[in-house]
């Protein structure tokens, strides 16, 4: 089955793998952010952010990430994604300064061409990091307005959404609309219905997670009315303890409620998923089958942030 992916966070999608090979490439130690098993050790949202920076940090050059990029849409490709959208962060690419970004972000563009002619198609959302600060945030706005069109045709915030409120990024959501950029911001992930309110008031039309949208009714109806969708990532979410089990999960309620849900991975090696394995466990938990599985696609073309003949020929896949 064929399928698009709009949140996935670049270098949440490193295998550890490819971190370790970089790490022995560079002679540097990042084995304490390793299990026995070789797979990704943290504990909790406040670790697992800490150890995605530790792993990040071993990418220092355009041409890390350049690699990493090929690296992931070669993985999408195989689980059937024909379409990606992915996180990107000037702040890990230069330090949010300009002139490195654009480095930076030509190495990718690069590989985004050529993995495109190989049959995945991709985008870039610019991100800024919510724990880092609003004055960090706008710096990333400014390499994301001036690089704007292109690949890149978003921009959005992640990072711990306990951190002020989402409007104290209001001159960075702003900047990145002006310069035409679609909007999406984590929210209702580890914040309650509030805090998918203020990504709302950012303008985006778009919410990452938003799950916990589900605690108040009123909400739920204004997000269906207003065509929002929600970048849902359930396997993400039990992994992390959002909620306890899939059977809990309330992504189905919400799809019967009129809202927009798409399905993605988020990082997927972190919470040992793919996009194969999130489309069973629905299909296992809530009977989703061929027809739901299309109109979570459906929705996700018309959210995509893509030009119009690329969501026609999305669009045309799902029909
Ligand atoms: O599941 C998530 N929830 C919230 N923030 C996240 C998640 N995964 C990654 N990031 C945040 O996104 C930044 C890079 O795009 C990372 O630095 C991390 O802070």
């Amino acid at each position: 089955m064929k399928k698009l992916e709009l949140h996935l966070h670049l270098e949440g999608a490193a295998p550890p793998s490819f971190i370790r090979g970089l790490a022995q490439e560079k002679r540097v130690d990042l084995s304490g952010i390793f299990d026995e098993r070789g797979s990704y050790a943290y504990d909790g949202f406040e670790d697992f952010l800490r150890v995605y920076e530790a792993a990040t940090s071993i990418l220092t050059t355009p041409q890390d990430y350049a690699r990493l990029l090929a690296e992931v849409l070669e993985r999408c490709a195989e689980e059937g994604v024909i379409y990606a959208e992915l996180f990107v962060s000037p702040e890990f690419c230069g330090g949010a300064d300009l002139g490195a970004w654009r480095d930076y972000l030509a190495a990718m563009v690069e590989v985004a061409d050529r993995m495109r002619a190989q049959g995945i198609d991709s985008r870039g959302i610019v991100t800024c990091i919510r724990h880092f600060g609003a004055e960090r945030a706008r710096k990333t706005a400014i390499c994301a307005a001036e690089t704007a069109g292109g690949w890149i045709t978003g921009f959005g915030m992640g990072g711990a959404e306990g951190v002020g409120k989402a409007t104290d990024y209001d001159w960075s959501f702003d900047c990145a609309k002006e310069a035409g950029l679609g909007l999406t911001c984590h929210a209702g992930e580890w914040g309650g219905p509030e805090s998918v309110r203020q990504a709302l008031d950012l303008g985006c039309t778009r919410i990452g997670h938003g799950v916990r949208a589900i605690e108040d009714g009123q909400l739920v109806r204004d997000l269906a009315e207003q065509q929002i969708l929600l970048e849902v990532c359930p396997g993400s979410n039990i992994a992390l303890g959002v909620y306890p089990a899939w059977d809990r999960h309330p992504i189905a309620r919400l799809a019967d409620a009129g809202v927009r849900v798409s399905v993605s991975t988020d990082d997927p090696p972190f919470f040992h998923t793919t996009m194969r394995h999130e489309y069973n466990r629905l299909a296992d938990v809530f009977g989703w089958g061929d027809e739901e599985f299309a109109q979570i696609n459906r929705w996700a073309a018309d959210a995509a942030f893509c030009d119009e003949a690329t969501r026609d020929r999305l669009r045309k896949e799902f029909q």
